[in-house]
């Protein structure tokens, strides 16, 4: 990835000298070309740059932390709305009312279904199922209810000593029965009309949920995922009926380190999502 990366930086770096004054960043418009664009800015000074090295490096998050995460939260959601097609029927109504096929972000965000069914698949189906914390202290948790230990004593804190790794459990915490309700494994767009007030004591930097996650290293990224998985749900789901393609319960995630992605189960298949996609036609 290295060697790609830094074929990739070279040949942006090059368009980007001999289009010098363009604003089109040497005809590109992506991520990667802005950074470099802004690196070789001469009004910024030297410390303030990144050397090609840093730019490089950049690259792998983009891909996983970027572009596997955006890909798997939305193949959950056409699964998601596959298996509940009245979800589907009701999305897809929402959507045919737009009279473009280029809304503008504005227009994606002020449709209601649209936002829940998009909460609702990250809440789920989380792409990042857990995440690692090292604690740089000694500290003490305070507990909302106190646990009973092996020799059956109460605790009401738990001590925690530096240098201890902390699991956070996101999806775990995203589909706890006690915060969402008896019903919270389940994909229900229209709970999100009315959430539990439980719900407000979850610290997630998006809807009350852990999907991309709290505090100063939450993911730079959500809006732009948000606006990713809009666009596509747009137009897949005014073109096609989705439908699942193997029976009830064929479909699980496939895990690979903090990531999971809807695959077959089952029958040697291999990766993927399979699913039926047929052209609708809103006329018939
Ligand atoms: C559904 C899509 C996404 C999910 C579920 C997701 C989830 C997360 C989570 C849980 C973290 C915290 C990781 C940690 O601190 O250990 C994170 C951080 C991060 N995310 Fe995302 N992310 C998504 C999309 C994106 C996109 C589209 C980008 C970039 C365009 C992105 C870039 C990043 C970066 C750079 C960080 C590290 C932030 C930091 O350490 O300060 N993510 N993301």
């Amino acid at each position: 990835m290295f060697s790609i990366g830094s074929q990739i930086v070279s040949k942006s770096k090059a368009d980007i000298k001999a289009s010098e004054g363009e604003k089109t960043l040497g005809g590109k418009r992506d991520l990667l070309s802005a950074l470099l664009r802004v690196n070789m800015s001469t009004t910024i000074p030297e410390t303030q740059r990144l050397n090609d090295t840093e730019v490089i490096a950049q690259i792998p998050s983009f891909f996983f932390a970027g572009h596997e995460t955006t890909s798997a939260a939305t193949a959950w959601a056409l699964y998601a709305l596959s298996v509940n097609t009245a979800a589907q029927t009701k999305l897809r109504e929402e959507l045919l009312a737009i009279s473009t096929e280029n809304p503008t972000m504005d227009e994606l965000n002020s449709l209601p279904y649209l936002e829940y069914v998009v909460r609702e698949t990250l809440r789920v189906h989380a792409p990042v199922v857990f995440n690692l914390r090292m604690a740089m202290e000694d500290d003490v948790l305070p507990l909302s209810k106190p646990y009973i230990d092996k020799e059956g004593k109460s605790h009401d804190s738990l001590p925690i000593h530096k240098g201890q790794m902390i699991h956070i459990p996101i999806l775990a915490v995203n589909t706890d029965k006690e915060i969402w309700g008896e019903d919270a494994d389940e994909f229900k767009p229209e709970r999100w009309a009315k959430i539990p007030d439980s719900v407000s004591t979850i610290p997630g930097v998006w809807a009350n949920l852990l999907t991309f996650f709290a505090g100063p290293h939450n993911c730079i990224g959500f809006r732009f995922s948000l606006a990713e998985m809009k666009a596509l749900l747009f137009t897949l789901v005014r073109a096609f009926e989705l439908e699942q393609a193997v029976p009830k319960g064929g479909i699980g995630p496939s895990i690979t380190g903090l990531l999971q992605s809807p695959m077959v189960l089952a029958g040697g298949k291999g990766s993927g999502l399979p699913l039926i996609l047929k052209p609708y036609n809103a006329q018939l």
